[in-house]
């Protein structure tokens, strides 16, 4: 059986959330949204642990070893979220290149069983890798200094979620090959990408929300205690 290892990036500081608490330490029902989303990877039964890539001078994180009786790792992550991937990959070094690994945002607290199901099965056999994403339902305009200047065909256009699937060695190779060359590196399809592979897309559902902005931590409390039977989800008369 081919080990999985989830992945989290949570070493940013979360300004433009804002606030004194970088926003995967905010507390839902009394947990940290990073709690959610380790839990929600963990629980997966082929998932064998995480690292966790955390700030060097991080006062917030609990200093959890496992979860669910997973192992949990920490390492220090970098100055962008694509260098504390890199980081956590490196930090894997006892894993082996074979490995798959999860790369999944701790500030989306919402991922799915499901969805975390039916992106592990797309990896099966597929070696360019596999991502959750949703398609655009918007008219996507362009802008020029503030106006619209003109609308972008969205037939081919789907927003990238997380988690995002790799194997092990492809993409730490790929992530550093991708770094070196000067790209901003957003996701780790977009270092797949880079490589000439084409990471599959897997069709996530919309609530699984990043927590950028106060508004997002809104909707997640909603979402979140919806799922745990505490929200009032009576239509409204
Ligand atoms: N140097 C960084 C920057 C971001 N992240 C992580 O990557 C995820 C998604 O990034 P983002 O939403 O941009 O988080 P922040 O960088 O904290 O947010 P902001 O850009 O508003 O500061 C978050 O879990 C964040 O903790 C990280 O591990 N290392
Ligand atoms: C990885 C990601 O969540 C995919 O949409 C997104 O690129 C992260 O962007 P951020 O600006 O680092 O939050």
């Amino acid at each position: 059986m081919t080990a999985i290892w989830a992945v989290l990036p949570a070493a940013g500081a979360g300004s433009r959330f804002g606030g004194g608490i970088p926003k995967q330490y905010l507390e839902v029902a009394g947990l940290p949204l990073i709690a959610y989303a380790l839990d929600a990877l963990l629980a997966h039964p082929a998932v064998d642990g995480a690292m966790v890539a955390i700030a060097a001078d991080d006062p917030h994180w609990p200093g959890w070893t496992s979860r669910s009786g997973k192992p949990v790792r920490t390492c220090v992550g970098g100055s962008e979220r694509a260098r504390s991937v890199l980081a956590a990959l490196d930090a894997l070094d006892d894993v082996t290149d074979d490995a798959l690994v999860l790369v999944h945002d701790a500030a989306r607290p919402c991922l799915d069983a499901v969805d975390l199901d039916r992106l592990i099965a797309a990896a099966a056999g597929n070696g360019d890798g596999a991502l959750l994403a949703a398609p655009v339902r918007d008219t996507l305009k362009r802008a020029s200094q503030g106006r619209s200047a003109g609308t972008m065909p969205r037939e081919q256009l789907w927003r990238a979620l997380t988690p995002q699937l790799a194997r092990l060695g492809t993409l730490r190779e790929a992530l550093r090959d991708a770094l070196d060359a000067g790209l901003v590196v957003t996701d780790e399809a977009m270092a797949l990408e880079h490589a000439g592979l084409h990471p599959q897309l897997v069709e996530g559902r919309e609530d699984n929300i990043k927590v950028t902005t106060p508004a997002d931590l809104a909707l997640v409390e909603f979402l979140l205690a919806r799922r745990a039977g505490r929200a009032d989800t009576r239509p409204v008369a």
